[in-house]
């Protein structure tokens, strides 16, 4: 199969961006947080340093939450029905989201924490 070109590689990749800002309500409020944390970086003029770490545990929580879409998509696609095995592997990956955004929540406290 040819390859496709960049242009087109970067439209599918948005295409996918676009798919979970439509129709994924927990990215949906991930998207929110990090808009909000933008605000709070201006509002509390963080450091740059700050302002990444922030930045980096933001979209980590974001890409987690994507790649936990896709498992389950992936999920449903090759075994619609109850089985004991999905149940495992779709908890496992939204442990995966929940330990990203524990991991984000505990970061957020401890950089805010001293600009407040
Ligand atoms: N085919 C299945 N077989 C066994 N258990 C399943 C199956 N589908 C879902 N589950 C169980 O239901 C839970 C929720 O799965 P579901 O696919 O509905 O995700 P979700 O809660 O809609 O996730 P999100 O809110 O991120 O979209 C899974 O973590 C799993 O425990």
């Amino acid at each position: 199969m040819r390859k496709p070109s960049l242009d087109k590689s970067f439209g599918y990749a948005f295409r996918g961006i676009g798919i979970m800002i439509l129709s994924e309500r927990n990215f949906q409020i991930h998207l929110f947080a990090l808009l909000i944390n933008f605000f709070l970086i201006i509002a509390l003029q963080l450091n740059s340093a700050d302002a990444a770490i922030i930045i980096i545990v933001s979209v980590i929580v974001l890409i987690t939450e994507m790649l936990n879409t896709c498992v389950e998509k992936i999920c449903d696609f090759i075994h619609p029905e109850f089985h004991l095995s999905i149940g495992k592997i779709k908890d496992i990956s939204a442990g995966a989201v929940l330990v990203a955004t524990l991991g984000a929540l505990v970061t957020a406290i401890l950089i805010y924490g001293k600009y407040l």
